[in-house]
């Protein structure tokens, strides 16, 4: 179990930490979610001892990592892969930390077996790849066999067989009664992996509940109705018809329609007294990707802006002599043809709207004819019908390295 208690960090005038209080509890894979910058890796280093609360207090078995006895037995940690010697080996980089934590030798062997590295135990790690780093990290974390395991994003650079492999790692332990704390910026892993969830957002707590919980809480169930393809007339009556009976109707990128506030057997009927036929109508949920940004948008500090290439939108020769977009697709006045613009990309993605707004509501954003995006910014009128765009989720790039200033194990 591990216990934060009004826990805060400040760094100068940056709070990092804003009094969190959360507990961990043993038996379950806690995912430990936030925006960039949100104070997730400055929580785990004050888990472990290894920066010091502004104010507050976290324990791991009751007890301040710091004056737990033997925690390396008690606690295992990945941080940052990065954080090895790398003129070591692998062997050499775990049989050190085994030594100091009064590990046996043979264990090292066993935890090289189970991440998957025996074959390279002899290499330095400077020659290790990402994904072979993320797998030494965690057969640090291993070593001492710990009740305690926390990980720092531990599928960073992994291959789809290795994200599998922490996926059914994490469960196991936490199956066998381990307190298993894992951040992540992938939603879709996490959604497979955790049964809990703890969100910050700004250093503060956002949610503290199940995944399902946390789903139903920051999501609307809607129907995906579609129409026949060649009958955009019967997609604009069944679309009033749904809005007037009080629904709220949005376009996906492939032309179906999101309705949201009518149950199926209304859709159906609604469709049917208009004459209009269906080729598909089905229940759908949200996923925990969208549920979570719609609770974080609020809260997220690095967003990306449009890449307007000022300058790099002259028109160059392409190679057998006709005039090109520079970079193919990116250009700002695209006929059609085989280019798509840069966003087409990404409209398969969608925020729901944040808590408390209606999207829907007859004089609200969402009334927005079929085919434009409520939560678009105003683009000004163009001649071809504006593609739908979405807002994008920001990057996942991390805002700084970590510092680990001592190894927790
Ligand atoms: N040693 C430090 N000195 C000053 N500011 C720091 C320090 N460590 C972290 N911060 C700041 O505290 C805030 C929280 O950082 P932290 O690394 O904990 O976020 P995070 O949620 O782990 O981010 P990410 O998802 O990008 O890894 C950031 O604004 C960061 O710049």
């Amino acid at each position: 179990m591990i216990e934060a208690v009004g826990l805060t960090k400040r760094y100068g005038a940056k709070t990092a930490v804003d009094d969190l209080s959360f507990q961990v509890r043993p038996g379950a894979v806690t995912g430990f979610l936030g925006p960039n910058g949100s104070g997730k890796s400055t929580t785990m280093r004050m888990i472990l001892g290894l920066d010091r609360p502004t104010a507050g207090h976290v324990t791991v078995c009751g007890h301040p990592y710091r004056s737990l006895p033997n925690a390396p037995r008690q606690v295992g940690a990945l941080l940052d892969a990065k954080a090895v010697h790398g003129g070591r080996t692998a062997r050499t980089h775990l049989l050190s930390l085994a030594q100091l934590a009064g590990i046996p030798a043979r264990r090292v062997d066993e935890v090289l077996g189970v991440v998957g590295l025996q074959d390279v135990a002899k290499r330095r790690s400077s020659g290790f790849s990402l994904g072979m780093g993320q797998r030494l990290g965690i057969a640090a974390a291993l070593l001492g066999d710990p009740q305690v395991l926390l990980f720092d994003e531990p599928v960073n650079g992994l291959d789809p067989e290795g994200i599998h492999w922490v996926r059914n790692l994490m469960k196991t332990l936490a199956s066998e009664g381990r307190t298993v704390f894992v951040s992540s910026h992938l939603m879709s892993e996490m959604a497979l992996t955790a049964d809990h969830l703890i969100v910050i957002g700004r250093g503060r707590l956002l949610s503290d509940m199940s995944v399902t919980d946390f789903i139903s809480a920051n999501s609307a169930d809607f129907a995906r109705v579609r129409v026949p393809e060649n009958a955009p007339e019967e997609r604009e009556k069944l679309t009033s018809s749904l809005i007037e009976a009080g629904g709220g109707v949005l376009s996906e990128p492939d032309g179906a329609l999101r309705v949201t506030g009518l149950p199926l057997p209304r859709i159906s009927d609604l469709a049917h007294a208009c004459d209009v036929r269906l080729w598909e109508l089905s229940p759908h949920r949200a996923s925990l990707e969208e549920a979570y940004m719609r609770m974080t948008q609020g809260v997220v500090d690095y967003r990306s802006t449009d890449d307007a290439k000022a300058g790099l939108l002259e028109p160059v020769q392409g190679p057998y002599g006709g005039a090109q977009g520079g970079y193919g697709g990116y250009g700002a006045e695209q006929g059609p043809g085989p280019l798509q613009p840069a966003e087409a990309a990404q409209q398969s993605w969608y925020a729901p709207p944040p808590p408390g707004q209606n999207p829907y509501a007859a004089s609200g954003p969402a009334a927005a004819p079929v085919g434009q995006n409520p939560y678009a910014a105003p683009v000004p009128p163009a001649p071809a019908p504006a593609p739908t765009s979405t807002p994008e989720p920001s990057p996942a790039d991390r805002a700084g390295e970590q510092q680990t200033s001592e190894d927790p194990r």
